[in-house]
């Protein structure tokens, strides 16, 4: 047996049944096949409505989107658990949230007019915009050697504060707000993003991204093999080249 295989990266899944837009459960799907493929033991573990997630043991945290009545539900939740989530961020825990999940990680959020308590996670917050953001995105971002190409839908608006770093810039597309050019965060080991589609299938690089970061946290090094990421691309590939040569609409 390889030293590699009898590496075993943690997943939770948070609240897969309320957060769950646009097929985000694909994330899992993929940051499981692609650790699979390279001989490291994917425990994917879903937490539920009622259970008490504990993150001591966690490599990869995943928190997808949803409606504004299903963020709301998942944040009451994880309220309950918030010195444990910042324990585990500020640890360098890898934490990968897509827009709902994303909104839910900073100060506060908007629900309409109205403004709701966040995990306070990461310095940025979101308040409420019209019209609503919906269409096709790309992003540059140091994560990934490809743009990150995806679809956003969101009315909430996201400000990074002071010394936070956006995941990348729009390339095409609105992203955190619309005006700054901005897309998603990084903090540490934390990844939040508008991206939906899911996220990670057309993205190896962000999928690796979180791979290598949980790899690295855990083992003290992050050797990942190369895949034969030739749909993956392709995927990529056609949909940025598509958005860009201006064969899908933009808002
Ligand atoms: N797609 C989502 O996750 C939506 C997030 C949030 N409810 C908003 O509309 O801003």
């Amino acid at each position: 047996m390889s030293e590699s295989a009898s590496r075993t990266l943690r997943v939770a899944h948070l609240y897969p049944e309320l957060l769950n837009l646009y097929g985000d459960s694909g994330n899992i799907l993929c940051l499981r096949k692609r650790m699979e493929w390279r001989g490291i033991e994917p425990d994917v573990r879903e937490v539920h409505v009622g259970d008490r997630p504990s993150f001591s043991g966690v490599d990869i945290a995943f928190i997808g989107g949803g409606s504004d009545r299903e963020q709301r539900i998942v944040c009451d939740y994880l309220l309950e658990e918030k010195d444990e989530l910042a324990a585990f961020v500020e640890d360098g825990g890898v934490l990968a949230a897509v827009c709902g999940g994303y909104q839910l990680l900073g100060h506060s959020y908007a629900m309409g007019d109205q403004v709701v308590e966040g995990l306070g996670l990461v310095d940025l917050f979101t308040d409420h915009g019209e019209p609503r953001i919906i269409g096709n995105i790309a992003v540059e971002s140091r994560v990934s050697p490809q743009p990150i190409v995806g679809y956003e839908n969101h009315a909430g608006r996201t400000h990074l504060g002071e010394g936070v770093e956006p995941l990348g810039r729009v390339l095409f597309g609105r992203g955190n707000d619309g005006a700054s050019g901005f897309e998603g965060c990084l903090y540490k080991n934390v990844l939040g993003t508008y991206v939906h589609g899911p996220l990670l299938p057309k993205n190896p690089g962000v999928a690796d991204w979180l791979i290598a970061r949980a790899l690295e946290r855990r083992y003290g090094s992050a050797d990942l093999e190369p895949l034969d990421d030739r749909e993956e691309l392709a995927a990529n590939e056609v949909m940025y080249h598509r958005l860009m040569a201006g064969e899908v609409e933009e808002l």
